[in-house]
């Protein structure tokens, strides 16, 4: 890492001379491939991007021109360009992030790692350095997966319209999201891909004409105008340049120097300019390129020798929707399944491969999704929309105002709902039972183990008047809990609900073993405890309201924002009922959490047996 550790800051980047860029760009690789095995993390999408963002920070001066990482998972080469080479801590606790971290560095700008938003971003901020006269520029990355979002063509919308615009597209085009990325925007960009040849002359007219002097830049630039004749006759306009945005492209993303040239040829323009940059993810190590699941898109820790994993994973919650989805496929003809751009990671490739045309990939477009299967649910289907829970944020207007609004019956499959862990703030799942609780008519599962997923989703698309969400976390599915006994609806974990009980127990999913084991302990000191477990934990049901009224106080436990999530709900409705038991919200804080383990932040958090019980000591 000879080269490497000389690199503190752009600066030094810029003082590198250019024929050493090679060899630093096999360093990076390097130091990613070893560092990245060891933790976990996004190894393909930051392999497919170490020329194109040391082109950028040699062309552009950041932080004064402002670099954003749409969706931000390919942020690696940029932290270590910027003064971040201590990989070790990686998506830990108190380690770099895995995403831009404004905490870290005075080079990182959007911390969200929900795709799609970084035209937005860049466009305020070069509308915002225009507006005070300040001669900066803002640069975009963007995947071809990113750009299959909504709120980038609402972005480009307006770009387009902005011709004098500081702002420079870097379009990061690895032909894949996860999987190979889908809709006419792949196949637009597929279209400029072939149209190598048009690169090609162009580079033999800029290689020959500019070599003369003044004449030959004169006729270089005639040719230039002359070739975007030619490429009209060549290839039908590129979507963009019809749009009004200068299109400079493709280029090769992994010739540094050719990156180079158009970012400053863009640089130049004096208006927003897309650079198409062909890349390739997982570049340069064979087990990512040649992985077909998603080039190692994110992975866990693996061997660098031969990319196999060193951890097996257990049986996931995912596994137990992804199966239960293919025989609920065979059960039920209406029942269609939507991903977005998630197919495998959601757990629908089985569904997808046994019912190829009841399946949509509808690309990084969950609010579409979303409407699209109110639609399709007025055409008589049940659809299934399988997301991550963080992502339904995006999509609350189309399901409070497509599906509730209009009863849809259309079921929403949450996976990694609440704390997620290492990807940090903006992918933790924990705003879905918050939102879910001001959605009128919608009904909500939290299943506490693989049986409950299999037995709420059958439960779920049997719902056809009105919106269903069913939840469940990230990682291995919890050990099967069985109740001990069922009560108007509701699974009993422990006590007898003909008693009245000191403490009534509500436990909201994963929390179930919390929630038992909380209530062994309150029971050794000699305060009677009844733990249930709605299994539909929205609406609120009358049978808890009931038992609350017996209790003395009831707390409930869940994997949620505990400012708006159930605990709220069930105050709430319990409060509207007359019933004055106190209700003890025990959840997720309202603060957007840093990345450490599933178990750090739920421990930190108070969501752990003894927490739970020191909280209802507390009350007394
Ligand atoms: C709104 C939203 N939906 C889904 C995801 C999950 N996700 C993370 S990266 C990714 C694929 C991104 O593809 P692309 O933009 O082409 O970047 P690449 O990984 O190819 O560099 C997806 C779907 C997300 N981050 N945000
Ligand atoms: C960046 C992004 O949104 C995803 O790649 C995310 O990192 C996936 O996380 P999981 O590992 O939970 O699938
Ligand atoms: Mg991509």
């Amino acid at each position: 890492m000879a080269l490497l550790e000389t690199i503190s800051s752009p600066d030094d980047l810029k003082r590198l001379p250019a024929e050493q860029l090679d060899a630093l760009a096999e360093e990076i690789r390097e130091f990613l491939v070893a560092e990245v095995s060891r933790s976990g993390g996004h190894l393909g999408p930051n392999l497919g991007v170490v020329e194109l963002t040391i082109a950028m920070h040699r062309v552009f001066d950041s932080p004064s021109d402002t670099l954003v990482f749409d969706t931000g998972h390919q942020s690696y080469v940029h932290k270590l360009l910027t003064g971040r080479q201590d990989f070790s801590g990686l998506r830990t606790r108190g380690g770099i992030s895995g995403y831009p971290s404004r905490g870290e560095s005075e080079h990182d700008v959007v911390e969200n790692s929900h795709a799609s938003t970084s035209l937005s971003w860049a466009e305020g901020i070069a509308k915002g350095y225009r507006l005070r006269g300040e001669e900066r520029h803002a640069v975009a990355v963007i995947g071809d997966g990113a750009l299959t979002g909504g709120m980038a063509w609402e972005a480009l919308n307006n770009i387009a319209a902005d011709k004098d615009l500081p702002l420079v597209i870097v379009v990061n085009d690895n032909e894949r999201s996860y999987a190979p990325t889908i809709g006419g925007l792949a196949d637009h960009l597929a279209m400029l891909r072939t149209n190598r040849q048009y690169e090609q002359v162009l580079d033999w007219g800029k290689d020959k004409l500019t070599r003369t002097p003044v004449v030959g830049r004169t006729a270089y630039q005639a040719f230039h105008s002359m070739k975007k004749g030619a490429k009209d006759f060549w290839a039908p306009q590129g979507m963009f340049e019809d749009l009004g945005i200068k299109y400079l492209g493709p280029v090769d993303g992994h010739d540094e120097e050719a990156v180079e040239q158009a970012l400053r040829r863009a640089k130049a323009f004096g208006g927003p300019v897309m650079v198409h940059c062909i890349t390739q993810k997982g570049r340069g190590y064979e087990h990512a390129v040649n992985d077909l699941a998603d080039q190692f898109h994110g992975i866990g820790k693996i061997n660098p020798e031969t990319g196999l994993p060193l951890e097996i994973a257990g049986r996931s919650w995912t596994d137990e929707f992804s199966d239960e989805m293919v025989a609920l496929g065979a059960a039920r003809q209406d029942v269609v399944a939507i991903t977005a751009a998630m197919m495998m990671p959601v757990g629908l490739q089985p569904f997808a491969d046994a019912y190829p045309e009841r399946i949509f990939d509808v690309g990084i477009a969950e609010q579409h999704a979303t409407t699209m299967a109110a639609g399709l649910a007025f055409a008589g289907m049940h659809p299934v929309v399988a997301i991550y829970a963080t992502f339904l944020n995006r999509a609350f207007d189309q399901l409070l105002m497509d599906c509730a609004m209009h009863r849809a019956g259309v079921t929403f499959v949450l996976d990694r709902s609440g704390v997620t862990g290492p990807d940090g703030a903006s992918h933790h799942g924990m705003w879905d039972l918050a939102l879910a609780t001001l959605v009128p008519g919608v009904a909500v599962a939290a299943p506490r183990d693989g049986a409950g997923i299999r037995r709420a989703l059958h439960e779920a698309v049997d719902i056809d008047d009105g919106p269903s969400i069913v939840r469940f976390p990230k990682g291995s599915v919890a050990e099967p809990v069985q109740a001990v006994a069922e009560y108007e609806g509701l699974d009993v974990l422990a006590g007898d609900v003909a008693d009245d009980v000191d403490v009534l127990l509500v436990s909201v999913g994963a929390m179930a073993e919390t929630a038992r084991t909380a209530a062994e302990k309150l029971s050794a000191e000699g305060r009677t405890c009844l733990v249930i477990d709605p299994r539909w934990v929205l609406p609120v049901p009358d049978a808890l309201v009931a038992l609350a009224a017996r209790a003395g106080t009831v707390a409930v436990l869940e994997d949620g924002n505990v400012a708006a999530g159930v605990g709220a709900e069930v105050a709430r409705v319990c409060t509207e009922a007359g019933v004055a038991t106190p209700v003890l919200r025990m959840g997720l804080p309202k603060e957007f959490i840093q990345h450490a383990s599933r178990g750090q932040v739920l421990d930190a958090a108070g969501l752990t047996p003894d927490a739970v019980v020191e909280r209802i000591r507390e009350r007394g």
